[in-house]
Protein backbone atom coordinates (compact mmCIF):
# COMPACT_ATOMS: atom_id res chain seq x y z
CA UNK A 1 0.00 0.00 0.00
CA UNK A 2 3.01 2.18 0.60
CA UNK A 3 4.14 1.80 -3.47
CA UNK A 4 5.06 5.17 -4.34
CA UNK A 5 2.75 6.47 -7.03
CA UNK A 6 3.89 9.95 -8.08
CA UNK A 7 6.66 12.62 -7.16
CA UNK A 8 6.66 16.21 -8.06
CA UNK A 9 9.50 18.15 -7.58
CA UNK A 10 9.45 22.18 -7.15
CA UNK A 11 11.68 25.26 -6.49
CA UNK A 12 10.18 26.86 -3.72
CA UNK A 13 11.48 29.56 -1.11
CA UNK A 14 14.46 29.18 1.66
CA UNK A 15 14.74 31.92 4.66
CA UNK A 16 17.62 33.61 2.63
CA UNK A 17 15.53 34.07 -0.03
CA UNK A 18 17.42 31.42 -2.49
CA UNK A 19 15.44 28.72 -4.48
CA UNK A 20 15.59 25.41 -3.10
CA UNK A 21 13.96 21.94 -3.86
CA UNK A 22 10.48 20.63 -2.47
CA UNK A 23 9.16 17.38 -3.02
CA UNK A 24 6.02 15.41 -3.09
CA UNK A 25 5.48 11.82 -2.77
CA UNK A 26 2.51 10.26 -3.38
CA UNK A 27 1.64 5.95 -2.79
CA UNK A 28 -0.87 3.86 -3.85
CA UNK A 29 -2.88 4.37 -1.27
CA UNK A 30 -3.33 7.80 -1.20
CA UNK A 31 -0.63 8.27 1.63
CA UNK A 32 1.24 11.89 1.12
CA UNK A 33 4.81 13.46 2.51
CA UNK A 34 6.09 16.92 1.55
CA UNK A 35 9.86 18.15 2.59
CA UNK A 36 12.48 20.80 1.74
CA UNK A 37 16.25 20.59 1.35
CA UNK A 38 17.64 22.88 3.81
CA UNK A 39 21.31 24.68 2.55
CA UNK A 40 24.07 25.45 4.46
CA UNK A 41 26.58 28.61 4.26
CA UNK A 42 29.26 27.73 6.01
CA UNK A 43 29.68 24.43 4.21
CA UNK A 44 32.01 21.69 5.15
CA UNK A 45 34.68 20.67 1.90
CA UNK A 46 33.64 16.87 2.41
CA UNK A 47 29.49 17.42 1.81
CA UNK A 48 27.97 15.65 -0.51
CA UNK A 49 27.07 18.29 -3.37
CA UNK A 50 24.14 20.80 -3.61
CA UNK A 51 23.20 21.49 -7.32
CA UNK A 52 21.48 24.60 -8.66
CA UNK A 53 18.09 23.74 -7.25
CA UNK A 54 16.29 23.85 -11.12
CA UNK A 55 19.36 21.35 -12.13
CA UNK A 56 18.86 19.33 -9.61
CA UNK A 57 15.48 19.26 -10.05
CA UNK A 58 15.78 17.84 -13.72
CA UNK A 59 18.02 15.69 -12.74
CA UNK A 60 16.42 13.97 -10.03
CA UNK A 61 13.26 13.79 -12.42
CA UNK A 62 15.19 12.16 -15.44
CA UNK A 63 17.22 9.96 -13.27
CA UNK A 64 15.62 9.00 -9.83
CA UNK A 65 11.70 9.67 -10.07
CA UNK A 66 11.86 6.35 -12.90
CA UNK A 67 13.29 4.21 -10.30
CA UNK A 68 10.73 5.14 -7.88
CA UNK A 69 7.43 5.42 -8.92
CA UNK A 70 6.12 2.51 -9.25
CA UNK A 71 8.85 0.35 -7.80
CA UNK A 72 9.61 1.67 -4.66
CA UNK A 73 7.93 1.54 -1.35
CA UNK A 74 7.50 4.35 0.35
CA UNK A 75 7.17 2.57 3.61
CA UNK A 76 10.89 1.14 3.24
CA UNK A 77 13.06 4.33 3.80
CA UNK A 78 16.65 1.83 3.05
CA UNK A 79 14.99 0.73 -0.42
CA UNK A 80 13.62 4.28 -1.04
CA UNK A 81 17.10 5.92 -0.39
CA UNK A 82 18.87 3.05 -2.08
CA UNK A 83 17.45 3.89 -5.12
CA UNK A 84 18.53 7.31 -4.52
CA UNK A 85 22.50 6.29 -4.47
CA UNK A 86 21.71 3.67 -7.83
CA UNK A 87 19.90 6.63 -9.56
CA UNK A 88 22.78 9.26 -8.95
CA UNK A 89 25.39 6.83 -9.26
CA UNK A 90 28.09 8.58 -7.53
CA UNK A 91 29.03 8.81 -3.55
CA UNK A 92 28.50 12.51 -2.90
CA UNK A 93 24.81 13.14 -5.14
CA UNK A 94 26.85 15.42 -7.82
CA UNK A 95 24.31 14.25 -10.29
CA UNK A 96 20.83 14.68 -8.89
CA UNK A 97 22.25 16.82 -6.40
CA UNK A 98 21.97 16.14 -2.47
CA UNK A 99 19.40 18.65 -2.33
CA UNK A 100 16.84 16.55 -4.41
CA UNK A 101 17.97 13.50 -2.82
CA UNK A 102 17.25 14.34 0.79
CA UNK A 103 13.90 16.15 -0.12
CA UNK A 104 12.74 12.86 -1.71
CA UNK A 105 14.14 10.99 0.79
CA UNK A 106 12.34 13.19 3.57
CA UNK A 107 8.80 13.24 1.82
CA UNK A 108 9.13 9.62 1.48
CA UNK A 109 9.27 9.04 4.83
CA UNK A 110 6.73 11.14 5.39
CA UNK A 111 3.96 9.45 2.70
CA UNK A 112 5.09 6.01 4.79
CA UNK A 113 3.86 7.73 8.59
CA UNK A 114 0.88 9.15 6.82
CA UNK A 115 -0.21 5.62 5.06
CA UNK A 116 0.53 4.26 8.79
CA UNK A 117 -1.40 6.47 10.17
CA UNK A 118 1.71 7.60 12.88
CA UNK A 119 3.92 10.29 13.71
CA UNK A 120 7.10 10.16 11.38
CA UNK A 121 9.07 10.08 14.71
CA UNK A 122 7.39 6.77 15.35
CA UNK A 123 7.70 5.52 11.61
CA UNK A 124 11.76 5.85 11.84
CA UNK A 125 11.86 5.18 14.98
CA UNK A 126 9.26 2.44 16.59
CA UNK A 127 6.37 2.63 18.97
CA UNK A 128 8.64 2.89 21.94
CA UNK A 129 10.18 6.73 21.15
CA UNK A 130 8.66 9.89 22.17
CA UNK A 131 9.33 10.10 25.33
CA UNK A 132 12.63 11.27 25.22
CA UNK A 133 13.45 14.54 23.79
CA UNK A 134 16.43 16.82 22.27
CA UNK A 135 17.84 19.60 24.94
CA UNK A 136 17.86 22.29 22.12
CA UNK A 137 21.12 24.78 21.08
CA UNK A 138 19.32 28.01 20.64
CA UNK A 139 21.74 30.65 18.55
CA UNK A 140 21.62 33.40 20.67
CA UNK A 141 24.39 35.45 18.88
CA UNK A 142 26.54 34.96 15.65
CA UNK A 143 28.68 36.02 13.22
CA UNK A 144 31.39 34.16 10.86
CA UNK A 145 29.59 32.91 7.63
CA UNK A 146 25.94 33.96 8.59
CA UNK A 147 26.42 37.89 9.22
CA UNK A 148 28.55 40.45 8.14
CA UNK A 149 30.65 42.61 10.54
CA UNK A 150 29.67 40.72 13.35
CA UNK A 151 31.69 38.07 16.01
CA UNK A 152 34.14 35.75 14.55
CA UNK A 153 32.46 32.77 16.18
CA UNK A 154 29.71 31.96 13.97
CA UNK A 155 27.60 31.00 16.84
CA UNK A 156 26.94 31.23 20.67
CA UNK A 157 24.41 28.59 21.70
CA UNK A 158 21.89 28.99 24.81
CA UNK A 159 21.67 25.02 25.72
CA UNK A 160 19.02 24.76 28.62
CA UNK A 161 20.30 21.05 30.35
CA UNK A 162 18.38 21.53 33.16
CA UNK A 163 15.15 22.18 31.70
CA UNK A 164 12.40 19.99 32.99
CA UNK A 165 10.83 19.84 29.75
CA UNK A 166 11.56 20.55 25.80
CA UNK A 167 8.41 23.32 26.12
CA UNK A 168 10.67 25.00 29.06
CA UNK A 169 13.86 24.56 27.26
CA UNK A 170 12.16 25.89 24.02
CA UNK A 171 11.14 28.67 26.16
CA UNK A 172 14.29 29.46 27.79
CA UNK A 173 15.85 30.08 24.64
CA UNK A 174 13.47 32.54 23.74
CA UNK A 175 14.30 34.34 26.83
CA UNK A 176 18.15 34.15 26.32
CA UNK A 177 17.51 35.40 23.29
CA UNK A 178 15.78 38.05 24.38
CA UNK A 179 17.69 38.87 27.37
CA UNK A 180 20.59 39.19 25.00
CA UNK A 181 18.96 42.32 23.33
CA UNK A 182 18.32 43.49 26.11
CA UNK A 183 22.20 44.00 26.87
CA UNK A 184 22.73 45.24 23.70
CA UNK A 185 20.31 47.97 23.74
CA UNK A 186 21.71 48.69 27.96
CA UNK A 187 25.25 48.91 26.10
CA UNK A 188 24.06 50.78 22.68
CA UNK A 189 24.90 48.66 20.57
CA UNK A 190 21.89 48.47 18.52
CA UNK A 191 21.84 45.56 15.40
CA UNK A 192 20.29 43.52 13.11
CA UNK A 193 20.23 39.56 13.20
CA UNK A 194 21.97 36.89 11.21
CA UNK A 195 20.74 34.18 8.93
CA UNK A 196 19.55 31.80 11.84
CA UNK A 197 18.08 35.03 13.93
CA UNK A 198 20.91 34.84 16.11
CA UNK A 199 21.79 38.97 16.95
CA UNK A 200 25.13 39.82 15.11
CA UNK A 201 26.10 43.26 16.73
CA UNK A 202 28.63 44.80 15.32
CA UNK A 203 31.57 43.79 18.72
CA UNK A 204 34.27 41.24 18.99
CA UNK A 205 34.24 37.49 20.30
CA UNK A 206 34.82 39.09 24.35
CA UNK A 207 32.08 41.05 24.45
CA UNK A 208 29.59 38.51 22.98
CA UNK A 209 31.14 36.20 25.33
CA UNK A 210 30.46 39.34 28.35
CA UNK A 211 26.72 39.38 27.22
CA UNK A 212 25.53 36.16 26.44
CA UNK A 213 26.95 34.59 29.75
CA UNK A 214 24.83 37.32 31.79
CA UNK A 215 21.41 36.41 29.54
CA UNK A 216 21.97 32.94 30.58
CA UNK A 217 22.88 33.50 34.19
CA UNK A 218 19.42 36.10 34.25
CA UNK A 219 17.27 33.44 32.44
CA UNK A 220 18.56 31.10 34.90
CA UNK A 221 17.84 32.88 38.05
CA UNK A 222 14.12 33.62 36.31
CA UNK A 223 13.35 30.43 35.69
CA UNK A 224 14.93 28.42 38.33
CA UNK A 225 16.60 25.51 36.24
CA UNK A 226 20.33 25.05 34.79
CA UNK A 227 21.04 26.94 31.43
CA UNK A 228 24.31 26.79 30.13
CA UNK A 229 25.83 27.46 27.09
CA UNK A 230 28.15 26.36 24.05
CA UNK A 231 29.72 27.68 20.75
CA UNK A 232 29.82 26.57 16.94
CA UNK A 233 33.57 28.10 16.24
CA UNK A 234 33.24 27.31 12.43
CA UNK A 235 36.90 26.45 12.47
CA UNK A 236 37.50 25.97 9.04
CA UNK A 237 36.23 29.25 8.07
CA UNK A 238 38.80 31.24 10.49
CA UNK A 239 41.98 28.90 9.53
CA UNK A 240 44.46 29.86 6.61
CA UNK A 241 45.75 26.65 5.89
CA UNK A 242 49.00 28.44 4.15
CA UNK A 243 49.77 29.93 7.03
CA UNK A 244 48.57 27.09 9.54
CA UNK A 245 46.99 29.69 11.41
CA UNK A 246 43.35 30.64 12.61
CA UNK A 247 42.88 34.44 12.01
CA UNK A 248 40.11 36.21 13.80
CA UNK A 249 39.98 40.44 13.72
CA UNK A 250 42.12 40.74 16.88
CA UNK A 251 44.37 37.41 16.93
CA UNK A 252 46.03 35.09 14.80
CA UNK A 253 46.86 31.60 16.76
CA UNK A 254 48.42 29.03 15.61
CA UNK A 255 46.77 25.41 15.72
CA UNK A 256 48.59 24.71 19.44
CA UNK A 257 47.43 28.17 20.71
CA UNK A 258 44.03 27.62 19.32
CA UNK A 259 43.66 24.75 21.07
CA UNK A 260 44.42 25.97 24.57
CA UNK A 261 42.67 28.68 23.26
CA UNK A 262 39.08 27.21 23.01
CA UNK A 263 40.32 24.71 26.29
CA UNK A 264 40.64 28.13 28.35
CA UNK A 265 37.11 29.01 27.14
CA UNK A 266 35.67 25.80 28.23
CA UNK A 267 36.67 26.01 31.69
CA UNK A 268 36.55 29.61 31.90
CA UNK A 269 32.84 29.84 30.96
CA UNK A 270 31.95 26.06 31.86
CA UNK A 271 30.54 25.67 27.87
CA UNK A 272 28.82 22.31 27.46
CA UNK A 273 29.17 22.32 23.85
CA UNK A 274 31.78 22.99 21.68
CA UNK A 275 31.30 22.48 17.78
CA UNK A 276 33.95 22.33 15.12
CA UNK A 277 36.65 24.58 17.17
CA UNK A 278 39.27 23.18 14.64
CA UNK A 279 39.93 22.80 11.03
CA UNK A 280 37.88 20.22 9.04
CA UNK A 281 41.13 18.44 7.91
CA UNK A 282 43.23 18.24 11.87
CA UNK A 283 41.73 14.94 13.00
CA UNK A 284 45.14 15.33 15.22
CA UNK A 285 44.19 18.54 16.93
CA UNK A 286 40.25 17.60 17.14
CA UNK A 287 42.00 14.54 19.45
CA UNK A 288 44.01 16.94 21.60
CA UNK A 289 41.43 18.96 22.51
CA UNK A 290 39.28 16.06 23.09
CA UNK A 291 42.36 14.51 25.56
CA UNK A 292 42.13 18.35 27.32
CA UNK A 293 38.52 18.71 27.87
CA UNK A 294 36.65 16.05 26.54
CA UNK A 295 35.19 14.55 30.20
CA UNK A 296 34.22 18.35 30.54
CA UNK A 297 32.01 19.53 27.41
CA UNK A 298 30.81 17.87 24.13
CA UNK A 299 33.26 18.49 21.43
CA UNK A 300 31.18 18.23 18.51
CA UNK A 301 32.39 17.86 14.46
CA UNK A 302 30.31 19.49 11.78
CA UNK A 303 32.89 20.36 9.25
CA UNK A 304 34.58 17.49 10.63
CA UNK A 305 32.34 14.73 9.98
CA UNK A 306 29.87 15.66 7.37
CA UNK A 307 27.26 13.35 8.65
CA UNK A 308 29.43 10.66 7.19
CA UNK A 309 30.47 7.43 8.52
CA UNK A 310 33.86 6.81 6.82
CA UNK A 311 34.99 10.41 8.36
CA UNK A 312 33.29 9.37 11.52
CA UNK A 313 35.32 5.94 11.66
CA UNK A 314 38.43 7.77 11.50
CA UNK A 315 37.23 9.89 14.03
CA UNK A 316 36.62 7.42 16.66
CA UNK A 317 40.00 5.43 15.28
CA UNK A 318 41.87 8.96 16.19
CA UNK A 319 39.57 9.69 19.21
CA UNK A 320 39.30 12.94 17.95
CA UNK A 321 35.94 14.81 19.20
CA UNK A 322 33.03 13.23 20.96
CA UNK A 323 30.08 13.99 19.38
CA UNK A 324 28.72 14.45 15.66
CA UNK A 325 26.58 16.94 13.70
CA UNK A 326 23.95 15.42 11.68
CA UNK A 327 22.62 17.35 9.08
CA UNK A 328 20.83 15.04 6.41
CA UNK A 329 21.83 17.01 3.65
CA UNK A 330 25.24 16.97 4.28
CA UNK A 331 24.62 13.66 3.34
CA UNK A 332 21.78 13.28 1.22
CA UNK A 333 19.51 10.66 3.15
CA UNK A 334 17.74 9.58 5.74
CA UNK A 335 19.43 6.38 5.93
CA UNK A 336 22.38 7.68 6.22
CA UNK A 337 21.73 10.20 8.79
CA UNK A 338 20.54 7.27 10.68
CA UNK A 339 23.28 5.19 9.77
CA UNK A 340 25.62 7.74 11.20
CA UNK A 341 23.73 8.27 14.26
CA UNK A 342 23.46 4.44 15.13
CA UNK A 343 27.83 4.56 14.60
CA UNK A 344 28.05 7.35 16.80
CA UNK A 345 26.09 5.72 20.01
CA UNK A 346 27.79 2.64 19.82
CA UNK A 347 30.79 4.40 19.81
CA UNK A 348 30.00 6.50 22.56
CA UNK A 349 29.60 9.89 20.45
CA UNK A 350 26.71 11.85 21.65
CA UNK A 351 24.47 13.28 18.34
CA UNK A 352 23.12 16.43 17.26
CA UNK A 353 20.61 16.64 14.47
CA UNK A 354 20.78 20.28 12.98
CA UNK A 355 19.56 22.67 11.20
CA UNK A 356 21.08 24.81 8.19
CA UNK A 357 21.73 28.33 8.16
CA UNK A 358 19.17 28.23 4.90
CA UNK A 359 15.92 26.81 6.09
CA UNK A 360 12.57 26.33 5.61
CA UNK A 361 8.98 25.58 7.38
CA UNK A 362 9.91 21.70 6.99
CA UNK A 363 10.33 19.84 10.66
CA UNK A 364 11.88 16.96 9.63
CA UNK A 365 14.70 17.03 12.00
CA UNK A 366 12.41 17.49 15.16
CA UNK A 367 11.56 14.18 14.40
CA UNK A 368 14.75 12.94 13.33
CA UNK A 369 16.01 13.93 16.49
CA UNK A 370 13.07 11.96 18.78
CA UNK A 371 13.05 9.20 16.52
CA UNK A 372 16.80 8.58 17.13
CA UNK A 373 16.68 9.84 20.90
CA UNK A 374 19.45 12.05 20.03
CA UNK A 375 20.28 14.18 22.69
CA UNK A 376 20.50 17.69 21.40
CA UNK A 377 19.07 19.63 18.56
CA UNK A 378 20.15 22.79 17.34
CA UNK A 379 17.57 24.77 15.64
CA UNK A 380 17.58 28.44 16.59
CA UNK A 381 16.15 30.12 19.31
CA UNK A 382 13.86 32.62 17.05
CA UNK A 383 12.50 33.02 13.38
CA UNK A 384 9.59 31.32 11.74
CA UNK A 385 12.00 28.19 9.79
CA UNK A 386 13.64 27.66 13.58
CA UNK A 387 10.04 27.90 15.20
CA UNK A 388 8.79 25.22 12.74
CA UNK A 389 11.40 22.63 14.44
CA UNK A 390 10.73 24.02 18.25
CA UNK A 391 6.86 23.86 17.70
CA UNK A 392 6.70 20.30 16.27
CA UNK A 393 9.23 19.03 19.53
CA UNK A 394 6.46 20.68 21.85
CA UNK A 395 3.53 18.93 19.59
CA UNK A 396 5.46 15.92 19.48
CA UNK A 397 5.79 16.08 23.42
CA UNK A 398 1.63 16.65 23.48
CA UNK A 399 1.01 14.06 21.24
CA UNK A 400 -0.08 16.42 18.98
CA UNK A 401 1.06 15.32 15.38
C1 LIG B 1 24.16 25.38 10.82
C2 LIG B 1 25.38 25.70 10.40
O1 LIG B 1 25.59 26.57 9.38
P1 LIG B 1 25.49 26.20 7.83
O2 LIG B 1 24.14 25.63 7.60
O3 LIG B 1 25.71 27.52 7.18
O4 LIG B 1 26.57 25.19 7.57
C3 LIG B 1 26.60 25.14 11.02
O5 LIG B 1 27.71 25.46 10.60
O6 LIG B 1 26.48 24.34 11.95
MG1 LIG C 1 28.66 24.10 12.27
Amino acid sequence: MTLITDIRLRRILDSRGNPTVEADVVTESGGFGRAAAPSGASTGEYEAVERPPSEAIAAARERAVPRLVGEVYAGNQRDVDAALHVADGTDDFSEIGANSAVAISMAAAKAGADVLGAPLFQHLGGTFRGDNFPIPLGNVVGGGEHAADATDIQEFLAAPVGAPSVEDAVFANAAVHEAVADLLEERDLPCGKGDEGAWAPSIDDGEAFEIVDEAVSRVRDEVGFEIAFGLDVAGAELYDAESGTYEYSDASRDTAEQIEYIADLVREYDLVYVEDPLDEDDYDAFADLTDEVGDQTLICGDDLFVTNTDRLVEGIDRGAANSILIKPNQIGTLTDAFDAIELATKNGYDSVVSHRSGETEDATIAHLAVATDAPYIKTGAVGGERTAKLNELIRIADDAT
